[in-house]
């Protein structure tokens, strides 16, 4: 076993050995926001998360607020996708307090696709939609339509170009309408029209009182928009790129 959500359970003996190592390492706590509006969406108290001799957060403490559009910025290696990865309670932390809505209360879109790569880009929309039960069709459409998925919903998922891999999983991400959204590298591999497009559902969400954490290495567009921003250097909470 793994402190990562397995996509399947056969990761071999040394691998569980590994995993199992970390599980017994791993005393970090979680707690839900309280329902007071001015209290932020998400914090992190003094969170650190090893890998066996790599610290990859070495006590972070921050707070995103809600309705705001929050940056996490860094180079390569930085922590920065630990971090969400721990906030949607994918890994465990090492130690520290994490405070978050549950993970049913998340959209994200991460390098690694979430989508069914052999369902096609539609059956993909539906499967997920239907998870979340109350969305708005025109909603869903509204989002498909803006990204050009409605050209390619009946290709396989696997069979998408990078690009529109991209924007099925950006796009899985929205459609729920859910109260925090975890983006990481939502613009990496897409075109002018649709990089507008995303910022442009990013920015609705928030006006919409939704929160947005996201990182991006497309800084030109990204900072425009953001309320605020996060700068991790080698795990640790601080100096700016
Ligand atoms: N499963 C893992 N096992 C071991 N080390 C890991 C694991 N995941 C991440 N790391 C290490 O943790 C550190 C932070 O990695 P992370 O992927 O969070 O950085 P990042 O800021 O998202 O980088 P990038 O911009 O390249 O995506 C790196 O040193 C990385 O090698």
């Amino acid at each position: 076993m793994s402190d990562r959500l397995p996509p399947d359970s056969s990761a071999g003996l040394s691998g569980r050995l590994a995993g199992l190592l970390d599980r017994v390492g791993s005393r970090g706590e979680y707690r839900e926001p309280s329902s007071d509006p001015s209290d932020p969406a998400v914090e992190f108290r003094d969170v650190s998360k090893r890998f066996g001799p790599v610290t990859a957060l070495d006590g972070i403490d921050c707070r995103f607020d809600r309705g705001g559009i929050h940056g996490v910025v860094g180079p390569n290696g930085s922590g920065k996708t630990t971090l969400f990865e721990v906030l949607l309670r994918l890994r465990r932390p090492t130690s520290g307090t994490v405070t978050a809505p549950p993970p049913a209360a998340i959209g994200y879109s991460f390098q690694e696709p979430q989508f069914y790569p052999n369902l096609t880009a539609g059956e993909n929309l539906s499967v997920f939609t239907r998870l979340h039960g109350d969305v708005d069709p025109e909603w869903r459409r509204s989002v498909t339509e803006r990204l050009r998925l409605d050209r390619v919903r009946h290709q396989r998922a696997a069979a998408l170009s990078g690009g529109f891999r991209k924007k099925l999983d950006v796009a899985i991400a929205f459609v729920s309408r859910p109260e925090l959204l975890v983006l990481d590298e939502p613009l990496a591999g897409i075109d002018r029209l649709s990089r507008e497009r995303v910022i442009e559902l990013i920015v609705e969400h928030a006006q919409g009182g939704g929160t947005v954490l996201v990182s991006s290495h497309d800084r030109e567009h990204v900072d425009p928009i953001l309320d605020s921003s996060l700068a991790l250097y080698d795990g640790r909470v601080g100096r700016p790129e």
